[in-house]
């Protein structure tokens, strides 16, 4: 289109110069006062005369380059090259020789993987059986990785059907059993039938199993049924081929609570996997710099990395994590390379965030106390002031009175407020009043008290209360006034 609306501009202007010299002139001023037209368009584009940034600059700002080349490898759910496993060998080492009796044509023992949150369990467990399938297929075996994460699931029923559910995406089989409405064993039966359809020997990973307890509590755990089950389905025929079961936690406190028979059906083989120390996370992060471009990864980034990480209980997934926010806080910022200070930025997020996802979980007794003494902050006319319990807590009456919700003590309110001071978001003082004045607390907020009221209002009935914010305002100074005035 574009190509064939300005050639033929271009043959009218020729023929034109070819009739007269005169003719010629006017083609050049024609083309003058076009190129003009352009240029003033362009100038147009570029900024108008409040010097505001015109769309075309700010997608050409988009367009700068990322500090990233492959974002991927600094996601936490990629899976990684042998190459890129750091400081595991051990792990590595029992994990392969526990295994390797599959490739011989025998069962491999059970296996109880545990250790902190982000130590490798996932990914050496994953890395040495990816290897068994390409293995086992190269002489013609099936094996089959059967990998289910057990903390969203609740019952015994979910976590069979989602072992189903997982064989049948795997296999591309139908599922052939509905969710609901059939009994557990109609789903151990399907999943038997699948297993024995499709492969000559199975491994199971139970990731997170701890966190599989089932709805009564003084019954034995769904974990505990789940384990026997699994691991004795080849003793008893039900799986033809051969099978293991690996169990992932970050408790292994769990197995006091397994029943007997499955203690000992189960009996699995441990590995340990400890915190990793602040070199170790440095040499994991160095081996994924490739993630970004070459020039874009300042010096101090990985060892500032690796050391926030390593106070946070040597967690590779929170050193991955803070890896790739700092540098997708160089790109928002359009900055050309990743520089110390990205990193701690990035770090204040995530622990705000922390603390914020933390105010969600507290009872609304609590969330009202917190909401109550923030709004005597926020709405102060003296910005960042303290909070005098006192005045806190005749806020807390008004915004119960208003949502007509149970009032506490004043003392209870104070306790939970100090509470508070637990989690980072509040510090507290005890102050005087003066002689015979008597003492109170004094509550200063160290988070932000804009940030925690936003959250706690997003999730109770407080809602109504932060349509009046006029009238808290006035509530609040009024206090204020009459608590420096008594
Ligand atoms: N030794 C390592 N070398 C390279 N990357 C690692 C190493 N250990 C962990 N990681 C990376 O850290 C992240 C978390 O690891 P993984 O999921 O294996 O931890 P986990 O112990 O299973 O954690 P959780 O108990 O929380 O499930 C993954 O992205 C993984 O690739």
């Amino acid at each position: 289109m574009v190509g064939s609306d300005s050639s033929g501009a271009n043959q009218s202007t020729v023929e034109s110069s070819e009739d007269s010299p005169s003719g010629m002139q006017r083609t050049d001023e024609i083309a003058e006062g076009e190129a003009e037209t352009q240029e003033k368009r362009g100038e147009e584009e570029s900024s108008d005369e409040s010097g505001q940034r015109t769309i075309r600059e700010m997608f050409d700002e988009d367009g700068r380059e990322s500090v990233f080349v492959n974002r991927d490898l600094v996601e936490p759910d990629t899976i990684i090259d042998e190459e890129r496993i750091v400081g595991r060998d051990e792990q590595l080492e029992s994990v392969v020789s526990y295994l390797k009796p599959t490739l011989q044509g025998n069962r491999p023992p059970n296996m109880l993987l545990y250790g902190p949150a982000g130590t490798g369990k996932s990914l050496i467990i994953g890395a040495v059986t990816h290897q068994i399938i390409d293995l086992c297929k190269s002489k013609g075996e099936r094996f089959g990785v059967i990998d289910i994460n057990c903390q969203p699931i609740n019952t015994l029923d979910q976590a069979v059907y989602e072992l189903v559910q997982t064989v049948a995406s795997n296999t591309n089989s139908e599922v052939g059993v509905p969710e609901t409405g059939v009994s557990t064993k109609r789903k151990y039966r399907r999943l038997y039938e699948l297993i024995n359809e499709n492969y000559d020997s199975v491994i199971f990973i139970l990731d997170e199993i701890d966190l599989l307890v089932g709805r009564r509590a003084n019954d034995e755990p769904a974990y505990s049924k789940l384990l026997y089950q699994l691991s004795r389905a080849s003793n008893t025929n039900e799986i033809e081929g051969r099978v293991s079961v690996a169990a992932l936690t970050n408790d292994p406190k769990f197995m006091e609570d397994i029943d007997g028979r499955a203690e000992s059906s189960f009996n699995p083989r441990d590995v340990y996997f400890p915190d990793y120390d602040a070199n170790q996370l440095r040499e994991i992060l160095k081996n994924r710099k490739d993630a970004f471009r070459k020039d874009a990864l300042k010096g101090d980034v990985i060892p500032l990395v690796s050391a926030f990480a390593a106070q946070s209980h040597g967690d590779a997934r929170k050193a991955i994590d803070l890896f790739r926010g700092a540098g997708d806080l160089a790109d928002e910022r359009g900055d050309d390379a990743v520089s110390e200070d990205h990193v701690r930025e990035s770090q204040e997020e995530i622990d705000k965030d922390r603390s914020l996802k933390l105010v969600e979980g507290l009872t609304t007794q609590k969330k009202i106390s917190l909401y109550s003494t923030a709004a005597v902050t926020r709405y102060s006319k003296q910005t960042g002031s303290s909070v005098p319990s006192p005045v806190g807590f005749k806020i807390y009456q008004w915004v119960t009175d208003e949502l007509d919700a149970d009032q506490m003590t004043r003392e209870t309110y104070v306790k939970y407020v100090k509470e508070l001071s637990t989690y980072g978001l509040v510090s507290t003082s005890r102050k005087s009043r003066g002689r015979g004045g008597g003492m109170y607390m004094e509550f200063t907020f160290t988070g932000d008290p804009v940030a925690i009221m936003d959250r706690i209002v997003e999730d109770t009935r407080l809602e109504a209360i932060s349509s009046q914010t006029d009238l808290l305002r006035s509530v609040v100074n009024a206090q204020l006034r009459e608590f420096q005035n008594s």
